[in-house]
């Protein structure tokens, strides 16, 4: 069998992130002499700008039929890497490319409160590249596998956090993307909502398209995923089937969880 192609191809990207208006030297040691700390030369910080390197030489290659978690603690870097590849935030060092057709899903998923889920569904297609016709005939489908009812009529607003991540999975993954890129937002489902996910990032999967997701809980990405990337202070800790990663990274927050009950 041919090797698939490559969606997404990552060397050694390096980001940052600035931070205005903290306190100068938040992150680091004060400068020492008062000429650094007038000039602003200390460290990496200008001023009262702070500078904080999420990612740091990140390298690996998504290729097309691949489902990709990422897991790893808070502040590990896993939704800078998402954001990067959706192209919503610059890499600072490193080369970073990725197909062009990306939907990003996220649990702040760009819908519109105030309008109604019917709207959403109309504008989310039209930005997602359907037609008007294309999304009329997908509607019922949409509203469907949202399961929102009847409230699909009603302002966005009136909707519970996971109504409004279902009817965003739901428009997000109603056109096949290359790359579909998940933010937690598969987290607010139930039982049925996530199987059929599943179901659905499978067939984006077979449609030679890659999928993305960040998960905090291992056993979605181990159900999900074929493969996991596990980052550990922006940097690549283990990358390989999801469920040797999955089980490795569990192994090493249980001994963490040890460790810190066994502190006085
Ligand atoms: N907008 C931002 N401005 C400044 N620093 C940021 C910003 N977003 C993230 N960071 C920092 O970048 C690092 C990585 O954050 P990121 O949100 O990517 O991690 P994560 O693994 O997704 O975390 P979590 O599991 O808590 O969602 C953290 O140190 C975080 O404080």
């Amino acid at each position: 069998m041919a090797a698939s192609e490559p969606t997404v191809v990552a060397h050694d990207v390096r980001i940052s992130y600035r931070t205005f208006g903290g306190a100068r030297n938040a992150l680091e040691a004060a400068p020492t002499s008062r000429w650094s700390r007038l000039v602003g030369r200390a460290g990496k910080h200008v001023g009262a700008v702070n500078e904080i390197e999420a990612v740091k030489g990140l390298s690996f290659i998504a290729r097309e039929g691949e489902s990709i978690g990422l897991v790893g603690r808070n502040g590990s870097g896993k939704s800078t890497v998402l954001r990067a590849v959706a192209g919503l935030i610059p890499i600072s060092g490193g080369q970073l490319y990725s197909r062009s057709d990306v939907a990003l899903l996220g649990v702040n998923a760009a819908l519109m409160k105030s309008l109604s889920g019917e709207r959403n569904i109309m504008l989310g297609g039209l930005a997602r590249g359907l037609t008007r016709r294309e999304v009329r005939e997908k509607f019922d489908e949409i509203v469907e596998f949202s399961g929102v009812g009847d409230f699909v009529k009603l302002p966005m607003s009136s909707y519970s956090s996971g109504m409004s991540a279902r009817l965003a999975f739901a428009i997000a993954s109603a056109r096949t993307p290359e790359i579909l890129i998940i933010d937690e937002a598969l987290a607010t489902g139930d039982a049925e909502f996530r199987r059929r996910s599943a179901e659905r990032i499978e067939r984006i999967r077979e449609e030679a398209g890659t999928v993305f997701m960040v998960s905090h809980s291992a056993t979605t990405i181990r159900n999900t995923c074929t493969r996991a990337i596990w980052l550990e202070q922006g940097q690549v800790r283990a990358d390989g089937p999801a469920k040797e990663v999955t089980a490795e990274y569990s192994a090493f927050i249980k001994a963490l969880r040890a460790a810190k009950k066994k502190r006085p």
